[in-house]
């Protein structure tokens, strides 16, 4: 479907064509590794629990708020973050926290925790506006007729804002080239059929030697960057001193090397493509909204009159969030997320045996027919805050829930924020005429081919 405009209903953005009918079972495998939420059916934004088989795996998508609460929080322990994705990331993350599981997780859990606290976030908060001002001033500087992939320049300014936030304390080192490495490595990461269907370990599944070269030489620089930091007196207060000083206060003990390695691997790409795609989205939204533009507009001059955007901001850019909110909405960037489960478990009436497959899909449960009205329009307003309040819980899920809820939710939203913040103080980005975008889920849920827009300085 494409993007069209409506009085009633606002703008309608695009998203793929929803099937009358589930996919034959060849073509079904083709789309999920090429565009998951390609595969859809109506039905799947209509009913809340669909039970279905993959291939040898019973799969239950799960549409009910309380069977997300009972998967993913009340019998938590009883279900383990899908093998599939693990598979896929695992060669990449290793046992981070991602990838963990058990008393392994929920250790390293405890020593990230703190890491993430909103006090040790405020430090990072004027390196996000920092990198912020210096691409409004460079986007600003344009001439009109010049198409810029904003999709592009997102991705390369959380990218930057991740790098610094992590290795900051390091001067000399091209920390970029950790993050260039892990979106080569990145971009070969897709399902493999057997892994989709549930084929045993031993049938081969093949690497990218691609993704194998650009590992290699992200551990190398990695691994160079905690060497050399271990020999420091200081180990500083980026994210990697307080991952080298963190301590388990149950054993006292520290993370060693490869530990330290997997977590930064982790945060790379659990926390800078993730935000680049709500804010490319946001774009995408505000070039046909003028209205909802406006009204952010009018929030940042009241709230920043010209000035640089702080930390202390956050809290009074009340409708700046409601718009990345509505924005996450629409295109969650962690499109789909599952959990298997390890012993037999009930749900009312429905048995779960072990091996199910439970499938959570924030996208569709966020344009699901039950709990919103007008679920494919763009409207910012369902986030303000009375809204919200009336809200059913596990209805929306951007950062996930549960214990293993996204530990860089604060972060994501105070970088989301400020960056919206300090570039829509600046300016206004236009999608090219004619140019068609459409989602397209990977890792991430990404416009596709690309976010072509022109530059109005404001
Ligand atoms: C808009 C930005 C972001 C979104 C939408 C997002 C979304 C999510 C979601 C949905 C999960 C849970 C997945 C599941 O339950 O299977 C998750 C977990 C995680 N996220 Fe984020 N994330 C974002 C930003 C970040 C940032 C900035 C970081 C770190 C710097 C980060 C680090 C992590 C980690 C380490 C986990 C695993 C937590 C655990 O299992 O204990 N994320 N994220």
């Amino acid at each position: 479907m494409t993007a069209a405009a409506s009085d009633n209903l606002g703008f309608i953005p695009a998203f793929p064509a929803r099937h009358e009918r589930r996919l034959p079972l060849l073509q079904l495998l083709k789309t999920l590794r090429e565009n998951a939420i390609g595969t859809y059916t109506q039905d799947a934004f209509e009913r809340d629990i669909i039970i279905y088989r993959l291939g040898f795996k019973p799969m239950i998508l799960a549409n009910h708020p309380d069977l997300i609460r009972h998967v993913m929080l009340d019998n938590a322990a009883n279900y383990e973050r899908d093998p599939v994705g693990k598979r896929l990331l695992e060669p990449g993350l290793g046992k981070g926290l991602l990838t963990s599981e058990g008393a392994e997780w929920k250790r390293q859990r405890r020593m990230m925790a703190p890491i993430f606290q909103p006090r040790r976030l405020a430090g990072f908060a004027a390196i996000m506006t920092d990198y912020s001002e210096r691409l409004a001033r460079k986007l600003a500087a344009l001439p009109p007729t010049c198409h810029v992939d904003m999709a592009e320049q997102m991705m390369l300014l959380t990218l930057d804002v991740i790098a610094r936030t992590m290795f900051g304390s390091d001067d000399g080192t091209d920390v970029s080239a950790v993050g260039e490495a892990m979106d080569r490595y990145q971009a070969t990461v897709r399902p493999n059929i057997p892994d989709l269907i549930g084929l045993p370990r031993w049938v081969p599944r093949p690497a990218a030697a691609e993704g194998q070269r650009a590992l290699a030489e992200m551990d190398a620089i990695i691994n160079g960057l905690i060497q050399r930091r271990r020999e420091r007196a200081e180990l500083g207060n980026d994210l990697l001193g307080l991952l080298l000083a963190a301590r388990d206060d149950e054993t006292g003990a520290a993370l060693d090397d490869r530990e330290v390695r997997d977590q930064m691997a982790t945060f790379f790409l659990a926390g800078h493509e993730t935000t680049a795609t709500t804010l490319a989205w946001t774009w995408y939204l505000l070039s046909h909204a003028p209205q909802v533009e406006a009204k952010l507009h009018a929030e940042l001059d009241t709230v920043l009159g010209g000035r640089a955007a702080t930390n202390a901001d956050y809290d009074k850019l009340i409708y700046t969030r409601m718009v990345l909110e509505e924005a996450m909405r629409l295109y969650p960037p962690a499109h789909t997320t599952a959990r298997q489960a390890m012993a037999e478990d009930r749900f009312g009436d429905i048995a779960i045996p072990p091996g199910t497959m439970v499938i959570i899909s924030p996208y569709i449960m966020h344009r699901h027919r039950l709990y919103w009205q007008n679920p494919d329009a763009f409207d910012p307003e369902n986030f303000a805050p009375e809204k919200a309040a009336q809200r059913r819980r596990y209805t929306y899920l951007p950062f996930g829930a549960g214990p293993r809820i996204c530990i860089g939710q604060g972060f994501a939203m105070i970088e989301a924020v400020l960056i919206l913040a300090t570039l829509a103080q600046k300016l206004r980005a236009r999608l090219v005429p004619g140019a068609k975008v459409a989602p397209v889920a990977k890792i991430t849920l990404r416009p596709s081919p690309g976010l072509p827009m022109t530059i109005q300085p404001r």
